[in-house]
């Protein structure tokens, strides 16, 4: 539940200052010639030093936007080589991407999709510290976080932050910050109970007469998935053998104890951020304690606030750590991005090419968000963080040797 910014691509234009008028004549040359003049033109226009990364005061188009109405791909090709941003929004938050979905342009879109997966991949990349190169703090590279110190866009001022539990327009309890952004929202039941099903019905611990899964969840919230993981185990099926639950804001955890959630046997509150857990060597024993051998967990979900798609990175790469290696699943709030199909494709694409690094296979299961949680839920609520008709949930195992 975090705001997502993807990085600006090379080449993207001046942030502030003077532009030459040459190149502001290039640029709408450039405009007009990705509207309608042959692909040969803008080509020709880019090698002039068109500014493809320019956008109109009118719409906020760019000659990329322009060219996804005409279904070239060839022509989205040349204007992306050419510097145009992938991910430029327009005056309605739109990227080139929804101009070709909203077309069906299924081809153009996957061009476009494809350039932003493969400039984050050579952002993040270059931000990579090498042997030599000095630590970057990120700038000019992957920024998939709202760059802002408020509540919602960054964590450790969101875990110093109040928060109020209540009951929103649609009859379904939330938490929401002291900014009013909804931490957690009972929208999101029945795609945790998707998770859950995911994670746990075909698991060999999970079955009639095994000894239950482990399970670690990152991030309490309103414990929903946490409940879930409770129950799935019917009277023939075990109750999970060990659940741990990582949990870092102060209020959650009094209300882990007011609910008597942490009496529950089996049920472990792991109190604090999960990367102190997590980086730190001699906490990572302490959880691990309790799967057998300390082999790691049969299922692990992370689902947080405040964090963007550098701390899920992280969270990825100890991940060989901590999930059991033959039959562990893990599960992501897949929720990066999902103000605009693009960029959560985008990022979706991402993560996964990220799981791959550190040994992981994801397996996508689209699931259906229905029109009527679309308005009622977000009255109140300060900063809408779910504007697409589908959820793409992600299940992760380690891939086998
Ligand atoms: C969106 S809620 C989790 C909702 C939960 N999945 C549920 O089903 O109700 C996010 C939770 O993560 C916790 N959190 C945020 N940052 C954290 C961190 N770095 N480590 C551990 N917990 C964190 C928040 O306090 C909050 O309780």
């Amino acid at each position: 539940m975090s705001d997502v910014k993807m990085s600006e691509s090379a080449g993207a234009g001046p942030s502030e200052g003077y532009v030459p008028s040459e190149l502001i004549t290039l640029a709408h040359q450039l405009l007009i010639a990705a509207q309608s003049e042959p692909t040969s033109n803008v080509q020709r226009l880019l090698e002039q030093g068109a500014p493809a990364w320019y956008q109109d005061d009118a719409l906020g188009w760019s000659s990329l936007h322009y060219a996804a109405e005409r279904r070239e791909p060839k022509l989205l090709q040349v204007l992306l080589q050419g510097g145009a941003v992938w991910n430029a929004l327009d005056k309605w938050g739109r990227t080139a991407g929804e101009i070709c979905l909203s077309l069906g342009d299924e081809r153009g879109w996957e061009i476009i999709r494809n350039e932003g997966i493969r400039s984050e991949m050579l952002h993040h990349a270059l931000a990579e510290p090498g042997p030599s190169s000095p630590q970057t703090n990120g700038d000019g590279n992957i920024k998939l976080k709202a760059e802002d110190t408020t509540s919602a866009g960054d964590n450790l001022t969101f875990l110093k932050s109040q928060l109020t539990w209540d009951i929103g327009d649609d009859g379904k309890e939330r938490v929401l910050d002291a900014d009013g952004n909804g931490v957690m929202m009972g929208w999101e039941e029945p795609l945790m109970v998707e998770h859950v099903r995911y994670m746990t019905n075909d698991h060999p611990n999970a079955q009639p007469g095994s000894e239950g899964m482990t399970i670690l969840n990152v991030g309490f919230g309103l414990g929903i998935v946490d409940r879930l993981f409770q129950q799935t185990q019917s009277a023939s099926h075990p109750k999970p053998l060990n659940h741990h639950i990582i949990e870092a804001h102060p209020q959650v955890l009094q209300y882990i104890r007011d609910k008597g959630f942490d009496k529950i046997p089996g049920i472990k509150i792991l109190e604090g951020r999960w990367q102190d857990f997590l980086q730190e060597p001699e906490k990572m024993g302490q959880v691990l304690e309790g799967t057998p051998g300390g082999m790691g967990y049969d299922a692990i979900f992370v689902d947080t606030f405040a964090e963007g798609y550098e701390d899920l990175k992280a969270f990825f790469e100890v991940l060989p750590d901590i999930l059991e290696p033959e039959n562990g699943i893990f599960s992501f709030w897949n929720g990066l991005g999902a103000t605009n199909a693009t960029i959560y494709a985008v990022s979706s694409g991402l993560a996964e090419l990220h799981l791959e690094d550190v040994g992981l296979d994801t397996q996508w299961h689209d699931v259906l968000i229905p029109d009527s949680l679309r308005e009622e839920v977000w009255k109140g609520v300060r900063r809408r963080y779910w504007e697409l008709p589908g959820y793409r949930l992600p299940i992760a195992k380690m891939k086998l040797m």
